[in-house]
């Protein structure tokens, strides 16, 4: 974008995108004022009023003279040209329009709100002749927050004392009360703190970050579990803030997290700003105010933090970047991973992609020299790695409905006996995944979906995992009509439960399933209460997988290690291995060893070996082998096409049409597979046909796609959508 005016006199005509599905730039004319490029600004279009950002010159099409003008400008920092940018290559890239992307940019409660105050309390330089304690504690809580105002109530609660206390402070003239913007700045972080001491191998990483500190560079930082990741990516922070610039952690499942917010605090001296789906309207938009004005050092977010109107931004971190969540696939389909590193790029930040099992993607990015990668081979401190074991299932002797075998129980009974704790992992939510009918072998599926109703005792309900639609568990078959013959089959974590209690009646059990609870601070206090000792044995899906430290736990059974292994995703190996080196990796993280025992009916399994042997680099040499072999990412590419629409035939019609009319990609040597019924091929209703184009690595793929699918009609309520990079299949 070079030689656009950086400021647009009223009355002089100006490009505005708006977050409208139109795409296209819209002219108009500056407001009353003039305004910035970048600005955020309301724009008429038809009788409504809409969001836009002036994105640069007219375009000109439009009779110059009947332009209309910007209403008004926004209360908010401009937006910068790399974000600009970003957002352009981000819809480029994913083959979206822009608007669509600029919606992920503007998504903040009360953007169109004027500047509002309201009356917070400061400082007033003199204390009161009678100091309490809790006169002090308020005292010191507002000096904490480094000069900014606080609400009345605010200041109460965070100093832990009655509102009473707090006025009496005014009424003794040491707080005064003044009007001041609504959104305050966060409390400072204190970069100069010294961290705590680190070990060799941690030193050597946290001086490799330091010297690619002052441009764009990404660095795969692949630690052990428990190797202390953490600590070295917030020295990387600590020297990001002492340089002034911004600094972005992305986590998955921040929500569940209170862990990571103390280490911060403990840290820096502050907690860092939250951005996730549980933080209040209100924290929202004041988070998004202060990282466009620099009131906010250090933010912590989920994958759409990404999209925040950084104001220096000099560091991403991706920690578990091989998580699948970072994968977005609505909307807009992008990998906040890979868009971490194009951010990176123009905004001249350090990306840090951090993991004990990084996705295959990342290693062989590494592997080619494109990532800086820095090794954490050992436990911090004492500790060693969990010591990991099968058990054959073959070799079991296990009844009907059971699945914790002989050798895993006695070996759980055993930690119990030690005051230890065990965790069960299982990755399937509910009671059981099937409900079938013991008379005529019907097997109870969701009227909507291509998906059979999974049994949930905690709900009394069978719910479909597709859509979320539930029915009652039903006594009587609905196909041939048999009474009291329906019986669930097959584990799930409730199922799980009810087998621990029976075989360990006096332990106290929990269960850790994103289902079970009401809201995310419900989950994250159990999360607390079991890293404190509040229970014996857990049990959990995959979110007790997540980085977690859970001090007194030091014996980790896996229920199935091949539940994820007979998939034919390309990445199914690469899953489960991941998966299951993670959750072995909550083991014995403080004093006491820890070890992992996986039940397997295939031991002899090539990753079943890989997972028990822990020689991971030869895990990710053979994958990448294979991958290189087919010519599959990321060595080669793929998109995903998913056409979905309420008749099946019409659905397949265009999907045949799509598959002749392949010329565009013949054209850069790639072919198309399908169109096929996708593996669930109905969701909700609609139809599902799935196509698949592979490509090779450098070959044009996105302006080929383009061209391929742009002459082909849509049909009513027929959708196109193109996953670039897929991660799931479905
Ligand atoms: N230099 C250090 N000084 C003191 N404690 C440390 C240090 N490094 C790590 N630790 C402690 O070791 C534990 C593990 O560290 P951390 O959680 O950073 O590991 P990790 O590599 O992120 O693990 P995972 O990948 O399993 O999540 C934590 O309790 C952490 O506080
Ligand atoms: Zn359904």
């Amino acid at each position: 974008m070079q030689n656009v005016p950086e400021f647009y006199d009223e009355g002089m005509p100006c490009g505005v995108l708006t977050t409208e599905p139109l795409g296209r730039v819209l002219d108009y004319r500056a407001p009353e004022g003039g305004c910035w490029l970048g600005a955020f600004v309301q724009v008429p279009l038809g009788p409504r009023r809409v969001l836009g950002v002036v994105w640069g010159p007219a375009e000109g099409k439009f009779d110059q003279a009947k332009l209309r003008q910007i209403i008004r400008v926004l209360d908010a920092a401009p937006m910068r040209t790399e974000l600009r940018d970003f957002l352009t290559r981000l819809a480029d890239y994913t083959l979206t329009q822009l608007p669509m992307v600029l919606r992920l940019a503007t998504r903040v409660p009360g953007l169109a709100d004027g500047p509002v105050t309201r009356k917070l309390l400061f400082r007033d330089g003199t204390l009161p002749d009678r100091m309490t304690d809790a006169r002090a504690r308020v005292i010191a809580a507002l000096d904490e927050f480094g000069g900014a105002g606080l609400a009345p109530g605010e200041l109460a609660q965070a100093a832990g004392v009655g509102t009473g206390v707090v006025r009496g402070l005014v009424a003794a003239g040491a707080l005064a009360e003044r009007a001041a913007p609504r959104d305050q700045p966060f409390p400072r972080l204190d970069p100069t703190r010294p961290g705590p001491n680190l070990s060799d191998d941690q030193a050597r990483a946290a001086n490799a970050l330091r010297a690619g500190r002052d441009g764009y560079g990404t660095w795969l930082l692949k630690g052990v579990t428990g190797s202390g990741k953490t600590e070295v990516y917030l020295e990387a922070v600590a020297d990001c803030l002492r340089a002034g610039r911004q600094a972005l952690v992305l986590l998955p499942e921040i929500a569940l997290s209170a862990e990571f917010l103390t280490r911060v605090e403990k840290r820096f001296g502050a907690k860092p700003a939250e951005w996730h789906s549980g933080v209040t309207q209100a924290e929202r938009r004041r988070l998004w105010r202060m990282v466009g004005q620099g009131g906010a050092q250090m933010v912590v977010g989920a994958r759409s933090a990404l999209f925040l109107p950084f104001q220096n931004l000099g560091l991403i971190v991706v920690d578990e970047e091989h998580d699948t969540s970072y994968k977005q696939e609505e909307g807009v389909f992008y990998n906040a991973r890979d868009m971490s590193v194009l951010r990176g790029m123009l905004n001249g930040a350090q990306v840090v992609l951090a993991s004990a099992t990084p996705s295959l993607e990342t290693w062989a990015n590494a592997d080619a020299g494109k990532y800086t990668r820095l090794d954490l081979t050992t436990r911090f401190g004492p500790n060693a790695l969990p010591d990991m074991a099968a058990i054959d299932l073959r070799g079991q002797d296990l009844p009907a409905n059971r699945w914790i075998s002989p050798d895993l129980q006695s070996a759980v009974t055993a930690r119990l006996g030690l005051g230890e704790q065990a965790l069960l992992f299982l990755n399937r939510r509910g009671y059981a995944p099937l409900t079938v009918c013991r008379a005529c072998g019907h097997q109870v599926a969701c009227t909507d979906c291509d998906a059979r109703m999974v049994e949930h005792r905690f709900l009394e309900r069978l719910v479909c995992h597709q859509c979320g639609a539930n029915a009652p568990i039903p006594t009587k078959c609905p196909e041939c009509g048999a009474e009291d013959r329906m019986a669930p089959v097959g584990p799930g974590v409730e199922r799980l439960e009810e087998e621990t209690r029976t075989l360990w009646p006096e332990a106290r059990v929990a269960v850790l399933s994103s289902d079970l609870f009401g809201s995310a601070r419900a989950l994250k206090a159990q999360i607390e209460e079991i890293a404190a000792g509040g229970a014996d044995i857990i049990i959990g899906t995959q979110i007790v997988a997540k980085g977690h430290n859970f001090p007194h736990l030091t014996l980790v059974g896996v229920i199935d290690a091949d539940l994820g292994l007979s998939g034919s995703d390309l990445r199914a190996a690469e899953r489960v291995f991941q998966l299951t080196r993670q959750v072995a990796g909550r083991a014995g993280r403080a004093d006491k060893p820890g070890r992992a025992l996986i039940q397997t009916s295939q031991p002899e399994h090539p990753v079943i070996r890989a997972i028990l042997s822990g020689d991971e680099e030869a895990f990710w040499q053979a994958e990448a082998e294979a991958r290189r072999a087919l010519s599959m990412p990321p060595y080669g590419r793929l998109a995903g096409i998913i056409l979905s629409g309420p008749e099946l035939e019409p659905v397949f019609a265009l999907g045949n049409a799509l598959a002749q009319n392949d010329a565009p990609l013949r054209r850069i040597g790639a072919q198309v597979f399908g169109p096929a019924p996708a593996p669930i091929a109905r969701i909700r209703g609609q139809h599902r046909v799935r196509l698949l184009v592979k490509a090779a690595k450098g070959a044009p793929l996105q302006a080929a796609l383009r061209d391929w699918t742009r002459p082909q009609k849509l049909g009513v309520n027929m959708r196109l959508v193109i996953d670039i990079d897929p991660q799931s299949f479905y």
